[in-house]
């Protein structure tokens, strides 16, 4: 099944189960580690942890559990990932485990296919392949995380919750997720439900019969029958009207639907992913939305940071916007002033993303020099001074000096004593800003 042999650790206090997974993972040609309890668990790994590619690890333990065994060592240096294997009624740790970190979990009985399937995704050697080949929606640590998430998630059939402020890249979000997970071949199909008015949003999603009412005059199929086994992806779903929420919940609960004015019941086989920007958790949920069906769709929940908040993140999407608006124009633009990259840093981009990708958008149309200004990304500021919002000084002049140091160690391959050539200060200097701003791990040599 794979090319190099895994190092796996098994807790799992079943005799019988233990023996069997042992037995069948190494006929796969891994090497299997198993304790039986807990504790020796916690001791046997902390001795492996740097050579244990993964740990499968049974939630309900004879003396601890599973969740105790990988918060205890969570904080190792180099801990193993951690593959879960849960009875049902354990599914809600299980998710809450996943949150904290660990890479997925099982739900008993399983079909040893897909447990392989999931332990050859899970291990670490998968995982450092996963992060060679870079991050999908960003540099930042905060959308990384997000991103694990997601590809944890994908190979799941529950329900994901994506929260995050209008523009912040939701619905790219739910593209990965399908484009990450087996149903990718299959429609992702996406609906949102503030545009399409009330009246008329139950037979968008569920379809009509024939004569179903004034104007049906044929059988229409709804999106939930058009995702098929894909991912119907419901954005917007604090708007749902509350009688529609009812049959939304009957479609999760019990995977059946009719379509309006139909007597015949549909299976519905998507997975449904929805998304808000609005806090739909108890404490600030409206009462127009149901409780039941919150916690239905925030089975596995993800939130997608404000721009704001990620800062790594805005040179890069400036980056990115300019080369596709470029690569669709004739355009002689080089690139973003050092001013203008500062200016994107220092603003807190309220419409995030949507709002940077047409403020780069209207750059290259409107620039008339081969570097884009900040006049050019921010307009407006010339008719209405003092209608920038401010951020402190120090960040601004901290944004662009991270920016600068990185670029001249991403040219020198991390050769501190280049970089600070290129950047004209010493090394003690270049060596003091940059452990200031976190920047030492990208150090390749001092010499
Ligand atoms: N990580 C990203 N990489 C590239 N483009 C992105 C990224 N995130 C968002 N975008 C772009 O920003 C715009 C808004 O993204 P998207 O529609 O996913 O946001 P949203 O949170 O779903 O918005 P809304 O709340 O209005 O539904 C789109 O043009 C999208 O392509």
């Amino acid at each position: 099944m794979q090319p190099d042999p895994a190092r796996i650790g098994l807790v799992e206090d079943d005799p019988v189960m233990g023996g069997s997974i042992v037995q069948r993972l190494e006929l796969e040609g891994w090497r299997v580690t198993w304790w039986q309890s807990g504790r020796d668990a916690i001791s046997g790994i902390e001795g492996l942890s740097d050579s244990l590619d993964l740990v499968i690890c049974d939630i309900r333990l004879p003396d601890i559990s599973g969740e105790v065994v990988f918060s205890e060592l969570a904080n190792l240096p180099n801990s193993p990932p951690f593959l879960f294997v849960t009875g049902h009624g354990e599914i809600d740790q299980a998710v809450r485990l996943m949150r904290s970190g660990a890479v997925d979990f099982m739900t008993k009985p399983f079909a040893m296919e897909e447990f392989l399937r999931r332990i050859d995704a899970g291990r670490r050697t998968t995982h450092s392949q996963l992060r060679l080949k870079g991050y999908f929606l960003g540099e930042s640590p905060a959308i990384q995380h997000a991103e694990d998430l997601l590809r944890r998630y994908a190979g799941h059939d529950l329900p994901v919750l994506i929260t995050g402020e209008t523009g912040s890249g939701k619905e790219v979000a739910a593209r990965l997720l399908h484009e990450v997970s087996p149903r990718r071949a299959e429609p992702f199909i996406a609906v949102n439900c503030a545009a399409i008015p009330a009246e008329l949003l139950e037979s968008e999603i569920f379809g009509h019969e024939k004569g179903a009412f004034t104007g049906a005059q044929q059988r229409h199929l709804g999106y939930a029958e058009r995702a098929g086994k894909g991912t119907l992806f419901l954005d917007e779903i604090g708007d749902m009207p509350m009688p529609l929420q009812a049959k939304l919940l009957r479609l999760i609960e019990a995977g059946s639907f009719n379509r309006v004015g139909g007597e015949t019941c549909c299976t519905f086989r998507a997975r449904v992913v929805s998304a808000t920007h609005r806090d739909l958790s108890q404490r600030d949920r409206p009462s127009s939305f149901r409780e039941d069906l919150y916690f239905r769709l925030a089975v596995l929940p993800v939130t997608i940071p404000p721009l704001r908040e990620r800062h790594e993140d805005i040179a890069w999407l400036l980056d990115r916007f300019l080369e596709n608006a470029a690569s669709r124009s004739n355009t002689r633009i080089r690139g973003f002033s050092a001013l203008a990259e500062e200016a994107a840093l220092a603003y807190p981009w309220p419409g995030n993303v949507r709002e940077l990708r047409n403020r780069v958008e209207r750059a290259v149309a409107l620039s008339t020099s081969e570097w884009i200004m900040p006049g050019d990304l921010f307009p407006e500021r010339a008719t209405k001074p003092g209608n920038a919002a401010f951020v402190p000084l120090a960040d601004v002049r901290d944004a662009a000096e991270r920016r600068q140091i990185e670029r001249a160690l991403d040219e020198t391959g991390g050769q501190i004593a280049k970089a600070a050539s290129l950047l004209a200060i010493s090394r003690t200097t270049l060596w003091e800003k940059m452990t200031r701003l976190g920047l030492v791990d990208r150090v390749r040599s001092t010499s």
